[in-house]
């Protein structure tokens, strides 16, 4: 094999060519690195093949068609429904292009690509399958895959990968969990003609957001047809002829079609050998400092499969992380890495969205203040008849916006409009300095102060 230097096969070698993974290996190759890149699976990773971008094509029918029904006797007539087999030939048709068209950009890029599965050897190199390679550093890049209910009958349960395959929509479909996967997945099938039910092992959904949202969010779910169970702690799935029987030692019973699990997320770490090469990490992810370095100094860590609290697990973050340590690693920086506010939406019609210091925190801090509005009848909601449209924000005491949360049909750019500002640290002065387009969200900005 060709050296990156006299030593090794290569300057740097990343294990996992997801957004991560592959926002560093042309980072790096634009700096003039001999580097690679593993994948043991669908080139791209998860959010191109079974993440953020298949969603959101689904999602694209769940707006057309809520649209349209909110304007019904406002101008639209007839309802619309929405045509399962063709939305997903839809998304096929952009999936399926999604692994070869990524192998053949970084190919032409003149970036190496390895498939097959990476494993470290106690002596730091790293098995490819059954291919030794060597580099100066190594990059883990590996991602995370959904967790799995250890319960009697869990092999029944899918996972979100297989309901963003699924080329027929089951009647009746069962979500466990509260959190972001189970919140939009459960959105598009009920907006698609499925009975969804979303079981929950406690009371509190998507407890990272602002929880007055969240009741508007659920009451509108609520409204459009989907059923809450809170407090559910399910022990036992079985099949039958009526379909599968979900079921806990409490008394609960419920007949479904189709489960899927959305608890959670855990780190692809345990295959890779990592105790061998002196690297912490658990289903967490891999412990790293704020360099992104592992507990081996040779080996560093980035995106989802980095054990990282407080920061989410996103395609951005991910790429903010790559970019970061492409200065580090060329030595262009030495900084430790220090992450902006960082947006985050659960996608259904309505968004829900925050940035920034949450409104929990901020009613524990005196030095900050929560404004509350409704802009439901604002004329860019009105417009659209959104039936609920409401943004809470948090400033300091010198007037920055310090965070903000929002729920609206465009609740997705509008917070990040917000992120923009709580980065720049603007107030409203900055905002009566610019002319923005009218009628926009972004006209609406100076009210929200
Ligand atoms: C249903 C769903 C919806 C999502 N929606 C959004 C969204 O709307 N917005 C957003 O920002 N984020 C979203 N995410 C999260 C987003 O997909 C991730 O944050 C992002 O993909 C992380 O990138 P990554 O490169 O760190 O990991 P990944 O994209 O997971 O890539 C890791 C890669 O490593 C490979 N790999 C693992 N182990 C090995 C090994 N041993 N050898 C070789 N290769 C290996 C994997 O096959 C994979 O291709 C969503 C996730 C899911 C599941
Ligand atoms: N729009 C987006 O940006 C987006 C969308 C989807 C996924 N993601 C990423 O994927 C991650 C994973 O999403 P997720 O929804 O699987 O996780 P999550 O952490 O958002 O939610 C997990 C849910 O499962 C529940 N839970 C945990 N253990 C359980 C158990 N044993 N039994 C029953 N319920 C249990 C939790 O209480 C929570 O409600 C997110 O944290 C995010 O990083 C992002």
């Amino acid at each position: 094999m060709n050296g990156g230097n006299d030593m090794s096969d290569y300057d740097q070698l990343i294990l996992g060519g997801g957004p991560g993974g592959l926002a560093l290996a042309y980072e790096l190759k634009a700096a003039g690195k001999k580097v690679a890149v593993v994948e043991e699976n669908l080139w791209g990773g998860t959010c191109p093949n079974r993440g953020c971008d298949p969603k959101k094509i689904l999602v694209a029918a769940v707006e057309a068609k809520r649209h349209a029904e909110y304007m019904q006797g406002e101008g639209i007539d007839g309802t619309t429904s929405i045509n399962w087999p063709d939305l997903m030939r839809n998304k096929f048709a952009y999936t399926d292009a999604i692994p070869s068209g990524t192998l053949s950009g970084l190919q032409q890029a003149h970036i190496e690509t390895l498939t097959g599965h990476a494993r470290f050897n106690a002596d730091g190199s790293v098995n490819v399958d059954d291919q030794t390679v060597t580099a100066e550093q190594m990059i883990i890049a590996t991602g995370q895959r959904p967790a799995r209910l250890n319960i009697d009958g869990g092999e029944l349960i899918q996972t979100s990968t297989d309901f963003l395959n699924m080329r027929e929509l089951p009647k009746r479909l069962t979500f466990i969990g509260g959190g972001y996967i189970a919140f939009e997945l459960a959105d598009i099938a009920n907006a698609a003609g499925a009975e969804v039910h979303m079981l929950l092992h406690n009371d509190r959904p998507l407890k990272a957001f602002d929880q007055e949202l969240v009741s508007d969010l659920v009451n509108q779910l609520w409204a459009d047809g989907v059923k809450f169970e809170l407090n559910v702690d399910v022990t036992h799935v079985a099949k039958t002829d009526e379909g599968l029987v979900i079921s806990n030692d409490d008394g609960f019973t419920l007949t479904t079609n189709a489960v899927i699990g959305a608890t959670g997320r855990i780190a692809n770490v345990d295959t890779l050998n990592l105790a061998a090469v002196g690297v912490q990490a658990d289903a967490k992810g891999v412990v790293v400092n704020d360099h992104l370095q592992t507990t081996n100094p040779r080996i560093y860590a980035l995106g989802d499969v980095v054990a990282k609290p407080g920061v989410p697990k996103l395609t951005p973050v991910a790429g903010f992380d790559a970019r970061y340590l492409a200065g580090q690693l060329t030595g262009t920086t030495t900084a430790p890495i220090a992450y902006p506010a960082i947006p985050t939406v659960i996608f259904g019609v309505p968004r829900l969205a925050t940035v920034g210091i949450s409104t929990a925190a901020a009613t524990d801090d005196a030095k900050l203040r929560i404004k509350t509005i409704d802009m439901t009848h604002w004329y860019t909601y009105n417009r659209i008849h959104d039936p609920k449209a409401k943004v809470k924000v948090v400033l300091n005491q010198a007037g920055e916006l310090v965070g903000a949360s929002v729920l609206s049909s465009v609740a997705d750019e509008m917070i990040n409009y917000l992120t923009f500002l709580i980065n720049r640290h603007a107030t409203a002065q900055a905002l009566n300095d610019m002319v923005l387009a009218y009628p926009t969200p972004a006209s609406d900005l100076g009210y929200v102060f």
